[in-house]
């Protein structure tokens, strides 16, 4: 099986909604969209509010009619698909809210096996497996016997994948994942995502507006701009190419690419030369640019301000017009430079 075998092809794909009822024109969200999703790999979709991301997962998963152009998946054309030809290249979660009740986790994620069952279809030996195994790598497990419209936001966004993964499909699509998980649950299922792409050779597509962890988690990113063009690329050449800010950037609002995050403050205090213990620096630099200090790391700015690590603390001596000021806490760093 080749790794970068694509699942999910598209050529020239418009997507958005027809003429419907009020609205007597077509609306295009995207257009122009030639990418590919490739076994192994896991890409991160993302683009400001509104510029389409559900609306292209949708389509891609054969739940939304592209407005015109072609997806392929695993060679052929999705019109020439069964939905349970389909069903077994393509699983996806989405964001909607749950309906059905008066069913349990368990059998919410039995029914990932439906494109090889049936709805109704009895699950042999192979089938429990995959649905064992579903259950147990998103940490379902204690859940099962739940009914699913009792469940919390993440409970339920856990389950959906379980049932995602259940479906066994070689491409698996996600909107937002992550939107209603805490810390740890988080990172568990970007890990297992990557797992699932790196070492069973899946194709994996989230969509996100965590761009750090886009950032860190996804092989590839396809980037939506505000013209509604993808521009695709692994995160680090569209970072140094300028393209991922150039996407998100608003007036004031900065992307930091030594740092490769957004800055939320403005600089509006004299710039600070900031060196020493590089964990130390890390978190002294948070507080400095939320009091509002320009932190640099060159030299030749009049304050200045080094970080030591000791045995059991941390120390920062700061430098004024020649004097020395000394603190073991950040408090006391922020309340000497407001003395200054
Ligand atoms: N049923 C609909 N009819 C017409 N326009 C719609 C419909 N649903 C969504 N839209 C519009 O399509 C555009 C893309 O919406 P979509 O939900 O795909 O964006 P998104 O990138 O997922 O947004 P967000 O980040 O806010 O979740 C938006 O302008 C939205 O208002």
């Amino acid at each position: 099986m080749s790794q970068f075998q694509s699942i999910i092809s598209t050529e020239d794909l418009e997507i958005g909604f027809p003429a419907r009822g009020r609205r007597r024109k077509s609306k295009t969200v995207a257009s122009d969209i030639n990418v590919s999703l490739h076994r192994g790999q896991v890409v991160c979709l993302l683009g400001p509010n509104g510029s389409g991301k559900s609306t292209l997962i949708r389509t891609l998963s054969g739940l939304h009619a592209p407005l015109s152009g072609g997806i392929k998946l695993s060679g052929s054309s999705m019109n020439h698909l069964s939905n349970k030809q389909a069903s077994r290249e393509v699983s996806t979660v989405l964001t909607d809210r749950l309906t059905i009740g008066n069913l349990s986790v368990h059998e919410l994620v039995s029914f990932g096996r439906s494109p090889y069952t049936g709805w109704f279809g009895s699950l042999d030996q192979k089938d429990k497996q995959k649905v064992a195994w579903a259950i147990e790598s998103t940490g379902s497990g204690p859940l099962i016997d739940r009914d699913v419209l009792h469940l919390s936001d993440g409970e339920r966004q856990k389950v959906m994948i379980a049932r995602a993964l259940a479906q066994d499909t070689p491409a698996i699509l996600l909107d937002e994942p992550t939107a209603h998980l805490d810390l740890p649950n988080r990172v568990a299922i970007i890990r297992l995502l990557r797992r699932l792409a790196h070492n069973t050779q899946k194709a994996v597509l989230f969509s996100t507006h965590e761009l750090d962890l886009a950032l860190k988690a996804a092989d590839a990113l396809w980037l939506i701009n505000r013209e509604g063009k993808i521009i695709t690329g692994t995160p680090e050449d569209l970072v140094l190419d300028g393209t991922f800010e150039s996407v998100f950037e608003r007036n004031s609002f900065e992307f930091d690419r030594t740092t490769g995050s957004f800055r939320l403050h403005e600089p509006s205090k004299e710039p600070i030369y900031l060196q020493g213990n590089p964990v130390g620096v890390f978190w002294t630099r948070r507080a400095l640019e939320r009091s509002g200090y320009e932190v640099r790391e060159s030299n030749g700015t009049e304050l200045q301000v080094e970080v030591r690590a000791l045995e059991q603390h941390f120390e920062w001596s700061i430098t004024y017009q020649d004097k020395e000021h000394n603190s073991d806490t950040v408090q006391g760093l922020l309340s000497i430079l407001q003395k200054l």
